[in-house]
């Protein structure tokens, strides 16, 4: 096959990173490559992405990959929306970065280190909620804005902290400026954190192909997917913040042999910005289902939680 892969992504130094990389690995298996950059709603708006939405960042990409402007769509991954796009096909997710968040604090301070009072920037409530939930008295602001923007409020003294994906830092080559990686028992990353997703049509089989079998890692994509069924889960049953981990592990069976299983945890807040926590272990062949377990697990507590005071 001759043709050019013609790949569409945003304009954003995160964006390009990751586009670059899935174009670089392509290119080393022999195939050719255009980057095909697409302004996004959510790059033009700087208003709160909880107010703008879901899919503000990957929608444009996607109407354009459906147009046929571009044959590979590069997203991040905990940035599209659960609802499949019935256009569009899922061909790889690439190996996942660290899935952590990062914090990003004055005077190189970790979490505990801060004093209490202390304003940590960030627009997610998952974060804030489990923030908060720390009980370390700190106060949550929400921020927009690239790396470089949220970074400044800290060195200018406006914040004390802010939190962002290690991933992002990572792919943008700004690994030193972080003073914690935090750990997935005090904060679970969003859903898919870390991940990428490399969407083409759905009728073109032989990119899906191409792509699935030069890009995809059969752990991430597994991991990622029970994190998003849960998510999609718990979409129907509340709008509370979530978090989501999911991860390959070595197991051994009832006769002693090594296998892997998946194992996975969740997090959701209540009404009263509490959180409650649910986990589980499956067969990588059922990620989904495990998604949808832990996410029925979440909804039963959270439930239970609203009725009976005192618990946490
Ligand atoms: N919400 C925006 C967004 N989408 C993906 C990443 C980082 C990279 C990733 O998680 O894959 C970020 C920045 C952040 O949350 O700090």
């Amino acid at each position: 096959m001759t043709r050019t892969l013609r790949i569409g992504t945003r304009g954003s130094a995160l964006a390009m990173a990751q586009s670059s990389m899935v174009a670089e690995e392509l290119e080393r298996a022999g195939y050719t490559t255009e980057l095909v950059r697409i302004a996004t709603s959510g790059d033009q708006s700087q208003a709160p992405v909880t107010e703008i939405g879901v899919g503000v960042f990957t929608s444009a990409l996607r109407e354009a990959l459906a147009a046929g402007e571009v044959d590979v769509a590069v997203h991040s991954y905990k940035d599209l929306p659960t609802a499949p796009d019935p256009r569009l096909a899922l061909a790889a997710v690439p190996p996942r970065e660290d899935p952590r968040d990062a914090l990003v604090a004055r005077d190189d301070l970790t979490l505990g280190e801060l004093p209490p009072g202390s304003v940590v920037g960030t627009g997610s409530p998952r974060r804030a909620s489990q923030l908060e939930a720390l009980g370390l008295g700190l106060e949550t602001r929400g921020i927009r804005g690239n790396v470089d923007t949220r970074m400044r409020k800290v060195s200018d003294g406006e914040l004390d902290a802010v939190v962002l994906a290690r991933a992002g830092l990572a792919r943008v080559g700004r690994l030193e400026v972080i003073t914690e990686s935090l750990d997935p028992l005090q904060m679970l990353p969003a859903p898919a954190q870390g991940a990428l997703a490399v969407e083409c049509r759905v009728d073109d089989v032989d990119t899906e192909h191409l792509l699935q079998s030069v890009l995809d890692d059969e752990a991430s994509r597994v991991a990622v997917a029970a994190e998003r069924a849960m998510l999609a889960a718990l979409e129907a049953g509340c709008t509370a913040p979530v978090g989501a981990l999911a991860g390959v592990v070595e197991d051994l069976d009832d006769d002693g042999r090594v296998v892997y299983r998946l194992s996975m945890r969740g997090v959701v807040a209540t009404d009263e910005n509490r959180l409650v926590r649910a986990s589980a272990t499956g067969e990588t062949t059922a990620a989904e289902q495990l998604g949808r377990d832990v996410a029925a697990q979440l909804l039963e507590a959270r439930a239970a939680s609203l009725s009976g005071p005192g618990s946490s």
